[in-house]
C-alpha cells in the first residue's frame, strides 16, 4: 500500500489514500503503523476516503492506536493535497466532528476549522463548570480553559515555559484526569514580550509533539477568553508559528505551513 509523509510545523502524519481501495484499519493497526521502531513512525495516521458532502474524508488516528475527531496540521496538510490535485484555490475536507475548509494564502495554507465550543458538557467536562477557570487541583498548576475544538484541550497559562520533563510529568497526568472523560490534549501557554504565545503540547494519544494544530486554534480561544490576546494571536510551537483567529460567530481560523517528508510502500497484514 503506498503512502506518503507529510508534516505541520514537525507534527508528522502517514497518510494512505483509500478514496478508490478497499483499505480497513484497526486500533491495533493504527497503533503499529505508528511506531517510530516496529512501524512506518508518525504522530498520527490519517486516512483519506471518498466523501458524500465534501471534497474528501479524513480520519485521524493518534499513535496509540485511538482515532479521533480533529487535527489542525493535518488538515493544512490534506487542504494542500487536495487543492494541488484538483488545481482549485480552496477545498473542503470532511472530518469525524466537522466540514472545514481550506485555502491557499501567500504559499501557506489557511483552515477553516470551525467554531471551538467552551460550555463544560462539549468539551466534554466530568461535570457542569465553568471553562473559563478549570482548577484540577494538581501540583499547584493555575486553573486552566478548556475548549473543544473537535478534540478535547486544556490550556494552562503559566509563568514559564515548561520543559520536557515537566511536560512528561505532568501530561499524562492532566491528560487522563478523571474530569475528562474522554481524555484531553494539555497545552501550557507563555505570554512572549512580542505579544505571541509560546505553546508546549502534550498530546492525546501521542504525547510530546512539535506542534499541535488544534491546541493552538484552542489556546488562541483560550487567550482572548482570558482577555490576553486580542481575537487574532500568533501562537509559537516547538516546530514553528501558527496564526490564529477568533472570529465573534465563534470559528477559528488557523494559517500556517506545511511539507513533505518523503513517499513510500508498506506491506500491511491484517
Ligand atoms: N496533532 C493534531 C491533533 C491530533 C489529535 C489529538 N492528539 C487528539 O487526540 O485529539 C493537531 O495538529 O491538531
Amino acid at each position: 500500500m503506498p503512502f506518503r509523509k507529510m508534516h505541520g510545523l514537525g507534527n508528522d502524519f502517514v497518510i494512505f489514500d483509500a478514496r478508490s481501495c478497499e483499505f480497513s484499519m484497526s486500533n491495533c493497526k493504527a497503533k503499529s503503523l505508528c511506531h517510530r521502531k516496529r512501524g512506518i513512525g508518525c504522530d498520527q495516521l490519517i486516512i483519506l476516503r471518498q466523501s458524500k458532502t465534501a471534497d474528501v474524508f479524513m480520519e485521524i488516528w493518534n499513535a496509540d492506536g485511538t482515532r479521533v475527531g480533529a487535527c489542525g496540521n493535518a488538515t493544512r496538510c490534506i487542504g494542500h493535497l487536495i487543492i494541488e490535485e484538483k488545481g482549485q484555490r480552496r477545498c473542503t475536507i470532511e472530518t469525524d466532528a466537522d466540514i472545514l475548509k481550506a485555502e491557499k494564502a501567500n504559499g501557506l495554507i489557511k483552515v477553516t476549522m470551525g467554531k471551538a465550543k467552551i460550555l463544560a458538557q462539549d468539551v466534554p467536562l466530568a461535570k457542569e463548570m465553568n471553562t473559563l477557570s478549570v482548577d484540577l487541583d494538581l501540583y499547584g498548576l493555575p486553573a486552566a480553559v478548556c475548549t473543544s475544538m473537535g478534540n478535547p484541550h486544556v490550556t494552562f497559562f503559566m509563568d514559564s515555559i515548561p520543559d520536557d520533563h515537566f511536560l512528561e510529568k505532568m501530561g499524562p497526568k492532566i491528560e487522563t484526569h478523571s474530569l475528562f472523560p474522554e481524555y484531553v490534549n494539555v497545552a501550557f501557554a507563555f505570554l512572549q514580550a512580542d505579544g505571541s504565545l509560546r505553546l508546549r503540547v502534550w498530546e492525546r494519544g501521542a504525547g510530546v509533539t512539535e506542534a499541535c494544530g488544534t491546541a493552538a486554534c484552542a489556546a488562541g480561544v483560550a487567550a482572548y477568553r482570558r482577555q490576553i490576546t486580542s481575537r487574532r494571536s500568533v501562537i509559537e510551537l516547538d516546530g514553528g508559528r501558527l496564526e490564529i483567529e477568533y472570529q465573534s460567530d465563534g470559528t477559528v481560523m488557523m494559517t500556517g505551513p506545511i511539507a513533505y517528508s518523503f513517499n513510500g510502500e508498506v506491506m500491511i497484514n491484517d
